[in-house]
């Protein structure tokens, strides 16, 4: 095709405006920029042995130069550019010299200083094949690719589209999987205080006791229950009540280290499971939990209200190669009702029960 008549196929494209269609903001390139996008735009400066390669985003109203050769990667508006008009064609464009198009586009200039003369860009699609930006070549000096260059910049588009494919479909697979494990945490977790349910910690248990079972180190349960529960519920109601037993989830779980767990496993009663090489280390973490409840008043929408805590505490030492999780916790559980029957606001675990 000659020059002119090239000039005139896009002087024709433009009389025919397509609207473009809506890019959403969090397309991927919208992303920090990426060597491997960078790579391709260098490649395509060397072979079609231009000083400027683009490959820029596109929505209503702006295109956004992402990786670029010869120009800063920056935003510009839409309206008169180039791009902009290729992402609303959808169509491949080539205008051998921009100074004597017809078209109204916008001068560019390149890092240079140099305003740039030739232009030929292509349309780039997302993985749905919506159209979100354009990949164009521009030169200081008119010219014609042949057509052995276009199928170059043709196949080099194709990569720096397969590469922005690839990034799309890794976002969408993690976000797949970030929404997988939230909803199998639904599942397990306590709505109110976001610790675990019942479920979930009686599962974790399972899984202590094994490790417990193969390293020998020391499983302990700690079963903790909020003394006079039902007080506060009477007297300032359920809401306050709830607003307690978040804060006490709290403290509990500012007292616990990261491999510790926490579970609600009732109303006001939680299940803590300590696994370690020492073998009071459950009471010595039950204690801190008692303390850091009764230390200070909890903050609620009634005022300040005191609080306190009764714990019992289980253990499976190495040589109890049988002990199940229902003894465990059954004996968590006794040494629980001996913490109340002894005046609550205290621990009772092995040592103590005795
Ligand atoms: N606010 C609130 N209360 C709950 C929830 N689940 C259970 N409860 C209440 O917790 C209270 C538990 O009362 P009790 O089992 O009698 O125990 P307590 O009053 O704490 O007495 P002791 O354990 O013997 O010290 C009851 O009033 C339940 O209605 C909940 O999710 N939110």
């Amino acid at each position: 095709m000659t020059l002119s008549e090239l000039n005139m196929k896009a002087e024709a494209l433009f009389r025919h405006p397509v609207p473009v269609s809506t890019v959403k903001m969090d397309a991927p390139m919208y992303t920090p920029e990426q060597a491997r996008f960078d790579r391709v735009v260098k490649l395509t400066s060397q072979v079609l042995k231009v000083p400027v390669v683009n490959l820029s985003l596109v929505d209503n109203d702006h295109l956004w130069l992402k990786h670029t050769v010869g120009m800063q990667p920056s935003v510009v508006s839409r309206a008169g550019s180039c791009c902009g008009y290729v992402a609303q064609q959808d169509g491949y464009l080539e205008i051998p010299d921009l100074r004597v198009s017809r078209h109204r586009f916008n001068s560019v200039f390149g890092a240079n200083g140099n305003e740039m003369r030739f232009y030929a860009g292509y349309p780039v699609h997302d993985a749905r094949g919506r159209t979100i930006g354009s990949f164009c070549i521009m030169d200081d000096t008119p010219r014609v690719l042949s057509a052995q260059e276009r199928e170059w910049m043709f196949d080099l588009k194709e990569i720096a589209e397969g590469q922005l494919h690839s990034v799309e479909l890794s976002q969408l697979k993690h976000d797949m999987e970030h929404a997988l494990v939230e909803s199998k945490r639904d599942g397990v977790t306590d709505a109110l205080t976001g610790v675990w349910n019942r479920k979930g910690i009686l599962h974790i248990l399972e899984q202590k006791l094994n490790v417990s079972e193969r390293t020998g180190e020391t499983l302990g349960v700690v079963y903790a229950d909020i003394d006079h529960f039902k007080r506060i519920n009477d007297t300032y109601g359920h809401a306050i009540g709830d607003e307690v037993l978040v804060q006490v989830a709290d403290r509990i779980r500012l007292m616990l280290r990261n491999y510790d767990a926490l579970g609600r496993i009732g109303g006001e009663e939680f299940l803590v499971l300590v696994l370690d090489p020492a073998p009071n280390a459950a009471q010595r973490i039950a204690e801190r939990i008692r303390q850091a409840i009764e230390q200070r008043p909890v903050a609620t929408r009634a005022g300040d209200l005191m609080v306190s805590m009764s714990l019992g505490v289980a253990v499976r030492h190495d040589e109890q190669q049988q002990a199940t999780s229902t003894a465990l916790m059954a004996e968590a559980d006794r040494c629980l009702y001996q913490a109340k029957n002894a005046g609550r606001n205290c621990v009772h675990g092995p040592e103590l029960s005795a």
